[in-house]
């Protein structure tokens, strides 16, 4: 049984102030057999360490491969480790299409966080004329095999992948749960003819794009679909609540 994950992509949004007023509201908040994650900004890593219980885990939004050097801009897996980072989104559509994330740097920052016991949890997805041409699966399954490259099964097994179709991400546009499931299937599948049945039973796929407390259940009632990667509606405490629990 894979246990679903909901997680928040808080990208670039909220100060320390308005971080500590959001964990004000979410102090022993848990649900049992759900996953909770919050990947905030470098800013907010520190205080969100400090005022957060055990329940929810703390991730980044990105990682560098190297520990330490001439990065200017970058974060270390050394840095976050020291912040309790236990997950790292990796390869999000906004950096790939707006900071020259390629599919090589991907693969690099995914063994960089595995290195350092840090769960990635890898962005796929295609943008609209890709799938108006036809290509959804071409892409995914493009994009899915260069960030698992040379990953050993044990990796491979415990990897998030976070599907978001682009032309769904913050424009209220979201996939239909069933296409959201098909798609996330082929992933599967896809990780089934790399590795085995077996790996690709325990990877865990999220769905992403517009996902909201209003119709986050009709995505989790899907069997492929093992949770969501939120972003706008992670945002506000009670919205959040309600997504973490929309994974039961
Ligand atoms: O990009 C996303 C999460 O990583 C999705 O963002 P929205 O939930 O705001 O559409």
């Amino acid at each position: 049984m894979r246990t679903p994950i909901i997680a928040g992509n808080w990208k670039m949004n909220k100060t320390i102030v308005e971080t500590k007023a959001f964990l004000d509201e979410i102090k022993d908040f848990a649900v049992d057999g759900v996953e909770a994650v919050l990947c905030v900004p470098y800013t907010d890593l520190a205080i969100v360490k400090e005022n957060i219980g055990d329940y929810i885990k703390i991730g980044s939004q990105n990682i560098h491969w190297a520990e330490t050097g001439a990065f200017t801009g970058e974060i270390s897996p050394l840095m976050l480790k020291e912040l309790r980072v236990e997950y790292a989104i990796i390869g999000h559509s906004e950096r790939r299409e707006m900071f020259g994330e390629t599919d090589e740097t991907v693969n690099k920052r995914v063994h960089a966080a595995f290195k350092h016991g840090i769960t990635p949890i890898v962005c796929v997805g295609e943008k609209l004329e890709e799938r108006e041409a036809g290509k959804t699966k071409e892409i995914v399954k493009k994009q899915t095999i260069a960030a698992i490259k040379d990953l050993a099964s044990e990796q491979v097994k415990q990897l998030v992948i976070a599907y978001e179709p682009i032309w769904a991400i913050g424009t209220g546009k979201s996939s239909t749960a069933e296409d959201a499931n098909e798609v996330i299937g082929f992933i599967r599948q896809v990780i089934a003819d790399q590795y085995d049945q077996q790996v690709a039973n325990e990877v865990r796929v999220q769905y992403g794009g517009s996902v909201k407390p209003e119709n986050i259940s009709t995505y989790l009632n899907q069997p492929e679909i093992d949770g969501a990667l939120v972003g706008g509606a992670s945002l506000d405490p009670t919205s959040f609540k309600s997504l973490v629990e929309g994974g039961k």
